[in-house]
């Protein structure tokens, strides 16, 4: 008997998905399997209900959302031998993409019931794990933006971007020092991937692999609106390193220090974030995640 708990986000996405006890016991057989479905019902919640079925010592967890949703259910299942579920019911789903996770119901189902697991890296940064990417500059302010939308859907986030866009620009001068070498003013962009899908298919680190053990770092300058639109449609399609200001490495960490402004954003995971640490570690933990594929 395979013990199977699904954490929903029934706000991720569009909040229209099919999920339920019963959708459930239909694809898998109360004979074989024990299936338990948990609702989140606030942002971190999905947190609280992982550390519970840990302790109910669930054989498998389902994180069904988007990468918000991974990321708050796959960083308890860090190190551990629980295999992770993917159901991709988010908008972006970004690393279901980057893993071929379908978003079909009854396909993401089926790779669960197949349990075949693989292990995949995993980003830290600072005391946090990040499963996709971290961004600062330009990416956290679209996702500042599209925190503050009543809905998580495509057409929300280019309105978030177009926001960004306009609003862009720096009245304080912030300078990132990157391993004591690199020194960034005001960069654009600073993307640090552990995979190679961003989300809605698009990709700033087509090159990267959630098994090579490296994180891929993208960095762009302060540029002009123009290029900015130039990058936007390189971005879609997925030639972001066409644009000469563009500079990519692959690394297995970066020490990065902030001068500047007093609080730093950042977007962790599609996930907006502040912080006021100066000095900020981001590291990568190879293998360390069993997800199911
Ligand atoms: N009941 C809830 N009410 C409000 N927010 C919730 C609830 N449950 C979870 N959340 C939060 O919703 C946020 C968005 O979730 P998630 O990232 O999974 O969906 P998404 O944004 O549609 O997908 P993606 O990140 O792939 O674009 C997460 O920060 C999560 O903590």
């Amino acid at each position: 008997m395979l013990n199977i708990h699904f954490i929903v986000n029934p706000i991720a996405g569009s909040g229209k998905h099919r999920l339920s006890e019963t959708l459930l016991q239909h694809y898998f057989e109360p004979q074989n399997y024990l299936i338990t479905l948990k609702t989140s019902e606030y942002k971190s919640h999905a947190s609280e209900l992982t550390k519970a079925s840990i302790q109910q010592h669930a054989d498998i967890i389902v994180a069904c959302g988007g990468d918000g949703t991974v990321n708050e259910v796959a960083s308890l299942l860090v190190g551990t031998t629980i295999p992770l579920g993917i159901v991709p019911i988010g908008s972006g789903n970004g690393l279901a993409n980057n893993l071929k996770i379908p978003t079909h119901l009854a396909e993401a189902l089926e790779i669960i019931k197949k349990n075949q697991p693989t292990m995949i890296d995993v980003g830290c940064v600072n005391q946090r794990y990040f499963f996709s990417n971290i961004g600062f500059g330009f990416t956290a302010k679209v996702i500042e933006h599209y925190a503050a939308s009543e809905k998580r859907t495509w057409r929300c986030y280019l309105k978030a971007c177009y926001k960004a866009f306009w609003a862009y620009y720096k009245k304080e001068t912030v300078v990132m020092v990157i391993d004591d070498n690199i020194e960034l003013r005001n960069p654009f962009l600073f993307f640090i991937s552990n995979s190679n899908v961003m989300g809605y298919t698009m990709s700033l680190t087509p090159k990267a692999s959630l098994k090579d053990g490296l994180l891929d770092v993208l960095i762009v300058p302060n540029i002009s609106r123009l290029k900015m639109m130039y990058l936007g449609v390189l971005l879609l399609l997925k030639k972001p390193h066409a644009l000469k200001e563009v500079r990519y490495y692959q690394t297995t960490a970066l020490n990065i220090t902030q001068k500047g402004a007093p609080i730093f954003s950042a977007q962790i995971d599609g996930e907006w974030s502040q912080t006021e640490a100066k000095s900020t570690l981001v590291a990568l933990k190879e293998k360390a995640l069993n997800v199911l594929v």
